[in-house]
């Protein structure tokens, strides 16, 4: 559904040329859910906005859809489905009457149109507010108001940057369900881009990571959560016993990547449950209380941090500011 051949994007700025996109490959089969993920500036809306035809390529080739993007960026569009990061819902027009307008856009009768709609409305808690100015929602309501824009016409292929961000976690749980069923009921093909790794988890077959323009892996989360051996160790104590605690952490020769925060050291260890017991005689013997120990398997957030050298705290930061920030 997706074919990406050495796609590349160079922009002039002041202080020189930013290689945003440096030769990307890869492909993405009709009925598959993946997310793109990697750090602020990774290269992930440029590439997404050109493959969705809004941005000329420096150089490489893209097949969407079946139809060459440089070739025919018209039946490109009729094919796709695209949601902005900032959205572009008319403030001065309604809610109804955007998507209306959108629907009739793509060539819907105006029965089809209403009852798409209806769906839409419903499943992304949109119920009550088709009556209201665009200007008048709030944050949240307008972002599900673009994510229905992209939807109504039904494309079979969906592009969403930063689909959940500033969504309440029941309107992500519910566009969750509505990607689901996009793919599972039509047959769709969704390509997101997202900050939260539990999202990646819980909704993508499979997941790209970039970072500084080149896509560093591409797997399922599972497969990528096996590359990363070891569990995770974090040890909660009181906020003045972390430097003594994260010294005493980093004699251990089992534990590896020690890591002090506010109020705990997180570290990476093979023998989970030995380490456990060495850690406690360690901070007993030096004095140091611990409130509370917690092993957990490998995450998306470990693999993103072997991979950029990045904590997803960051990224989780990013994904908290306003879209468009
Ligand atoms: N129009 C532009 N002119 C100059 N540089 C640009 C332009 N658009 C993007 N860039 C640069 O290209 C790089 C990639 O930006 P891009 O927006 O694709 O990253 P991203 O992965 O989507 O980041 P984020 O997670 O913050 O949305 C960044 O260094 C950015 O500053």
């Amino acid at each position: 559904m997706i074919e990406v051949r050495g796609l590349s994007r160079t922009f002039q700025a002041p202080q020189g040329e930013v290689n945003a996109v440096r030769g990307v490959d890869f492909t993405v089969a009709a009925g598959e859910i993946v997310g793109f993920l990697g750090p602020n500036g990774a290269g992930k809306t440029t590439t997404m906005r050109m493959l969705t035809t809004l941005l000329r390529p420096t150089s490489g080739t893209a097949v969407i859809a079946g139809h060459d993007l440089l070739g025919d960026p018209v039946g490109v569009r009729r094919r796709i489905g695209y949601v902005a990061q900032g959205g572009g819902a008319n403030p001065a027009e309604s809610v109804v009457n955007e998507l209306m307008l959108q629907a009739r856009l793509y060539g819907l009768s105006k029965s089809e149109a209403r009852s798409r709609i209806a769906v839409l409305a419903g499943r992304l808690g949109l119920d009550g507010l088709e009556g209201r100015l665009v200007s008048s929602l709030s944050g949240g309501q307008r972002r599900r108001l673009d994510i229905a824009l992209g939807l109504v016409h039904q494309p079979p292929l969906i592009f969403l940057d930063e689909p959940s961000t500033g969504l309440d976690p029941t309107s992500r749980n519910n566009l969750w369900d509505h990607i689901r069923k996009l793919r599972d009921e039509l047959g769709a093909t969704v390509f997101l881009s997202t900050h939260y790794l539990d999202e990646a988890d819980a909704l993508c077959d499979r997941i790209l990571i970039m970072d500084r323009g080149t896509i560093l892996v591409e797997d399922s989360p599972e497969e990528l959560k096996g590359r990363v051996s070891g569990d995770t160790v974090t040890v909660e104590v009181a906020p003045e016993g972390v430097a003594a605690a994260t010294a005493v952490v980093e004699r251990l020769p089992s534990a590896r990547s020690v890591i002090p925060g506010g109020n705990t050291i997180r570290f990476r260890t093979e023998h989970s449950s030995r380490t456990m017991v060495d850690v406690m005689h360690a901070l007993e013997s030096s004095a140091v209380d611990i409130v509370s120990i917690q092993v957990d398997r490998p995450s998306l957030d470990d693999v993103f941090l072997a991979l950029t050298g990045q904590p997803t705290e960051e990224l989780h930061a990013a994904a908290a500011a306003p879209a468009g920030a």
